[in-house]
């Protein structure tokens, strides 16, 4: 197979730290081999139940190319970022004898790239890995950057590692078979890129919003681009999250508290936009943000049909929840919120009263 018109987008090469590349086209899968590469004896291709015939379609193409390929089929969405999966994981890389010199390949969404990664950082202490991501969070956001978990019962991705892939293949046609909430959800995280450094990206959004809501969109390509590249911008400054990178955690903090009470069984994304209006609004209640942009998050988010709202009577949960987000330090609360548009900052131990009131806007 050949690739056509690629975009290619580098990523890293600074601190120590390999450069690689996130490519973005169609039929872009005739690039797998050579990112692999040909010292390599075995290959791990760690695919979700929905994308079976996919999986084991890559396997039989390595296979035909001379590796021994093994395809390791996982649960769906979250179900997979868990310390079971992960062990069984290992299992199966222990039975076929996988060595350092090989190679992890995780095709599917965000939860199976973050499984596939964290295996391959944990697997005889790191080994290459390959992200092949198929949903359209996976491609701008999960599958580029580098960091890799599962969650455990206290909370979101708390167990992890930065291990970052040694390529990242943006197949755009994988998006046409993923269900219509499931590209929605990866909208929030697109909508991030852009209130966080690429306001162009709104005005794309904005510009035909049920358009941008399936992969045929006009702009489908240029905003998966845009977004890809706000995070290589950040990632490659700062890998390990020493500063910079929290603006990325934009609408997280609530997010992930509210994936948690739901016991993961929401998407990501939906959370993501809730917690977005939250930081719109903590952000225009701590008397940073202007009210027009606080009001873009609510328009822009209802547009393409991602929630704004969590049940007001789960607030004292939440809140426990936030507790154990990465960017609390001991007892102090930290949101990233924005001074502007594209100005996003940190907002440290905020008055309890004006969180509450933020989520006032948001409970319903
Ligand atoms: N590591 C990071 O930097 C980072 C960034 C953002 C999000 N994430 C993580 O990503 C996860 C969310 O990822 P997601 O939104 O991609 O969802 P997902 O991986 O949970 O996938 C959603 C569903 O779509 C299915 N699917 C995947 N690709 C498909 C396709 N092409 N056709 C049909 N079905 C398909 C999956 O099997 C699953 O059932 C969360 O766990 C989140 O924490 C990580
Ligand atoms: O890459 C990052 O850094 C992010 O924060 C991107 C987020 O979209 C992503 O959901 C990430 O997994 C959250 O990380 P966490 O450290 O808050 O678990
Ligand atoms: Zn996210």
């Amino acid at each position: 197979m050949s690739s056509e018109s690629v975009t290619r987008i580098r990523i890293g090469g600074s601190a120590g730290t390999d450069p690689y590349e996130v490519l973005v086209g169609r039929r872009l899968l005739g690039e797998l081999g050579g990112l692999i590469g040909d010292r390599v004896k075995r290959v791990a291709v760690i695919h979700p139940e929905a994308l079976a015939e996919t999986g084991d379609a890559l396997r039989a193409d390595l296979a035909g190319q001379g590796f021994e390929a093994v395809a390791i089929q996982v649960p769906n969405a979250e179900e997979a970022k868990t310390a079971e999966v992960a062990a069984y994981c290992w299992k199966a890389l222990g039975q076929s004898g996988f060595t350092r010199t090989d190679v992890v390949v995780g095709v599917g969404g965000g939860s199976t790239t973050d499984l596939a990664g964290f295996v391959a950082a944990t697997w005889l202490r790191g080994v290459r890995w390959i992200a092949v991501p198929t949903t359209v969070l996976a491609m701008v956001d999960a599958a580029v950057g580098g960091k890799t978990g599962i969650n455990t019962a206290e909370g979101k991705n708390l167990v992890g590692s930065f291990h970052p892939p040694a390529g990242v293949l943006c197949d755009l046609a994988a998006l046409d078979s993923l269900p219509v909430n499931d590209y929605v959800s990866g909208l929030a995280e697109i909508i991030k890129a852009g209130f966080i450094a690429d306001p162009a990206i709104l005005d794309l959004i904005e510009s035909d919003p049920q358009a941008a809501r399936t992969p045929q969109g006009p702009h489908t390509a240029e905003l998966v681009e845009r977004s890809i590249r706000v995070k290589a911008d950040v990632v490659s400054s700062d890998l390990k999250e020493s500063g910079l990178r929290e603006i990325l955690n934009y609408g997280h903090t609530l997010a992930h508290a509210i994936e948690k009470n739901e016991r993961y069984k929401w998407r990501h994304g939906a959370a993501v936009s809730v917690g977005m209006h939250f930081a719109a609004e903590l952000g225009r209640l701590a008397g940073r943000l202007d009210d027009a942009t606080a009001d873009r998050h609510r328009t822009v988010l209802e547009s393409v049909g991602l929630p704004l709202h969590y049940r007001h009577d789960q607030w004292p949960k939440l809140l426990e929840n936030m507790k154990v987000d990465k960017k609390s330090r001991g007892d102090l609360l930290r949101f990233i919120v924005l001074d502007g548009l594209a100005r996003p900052t940190v907002l440290e131990g905020p008055d309890p009263a004006v969180l509450l009131a933020a989520y006032g806007e948001v409970g319903e």
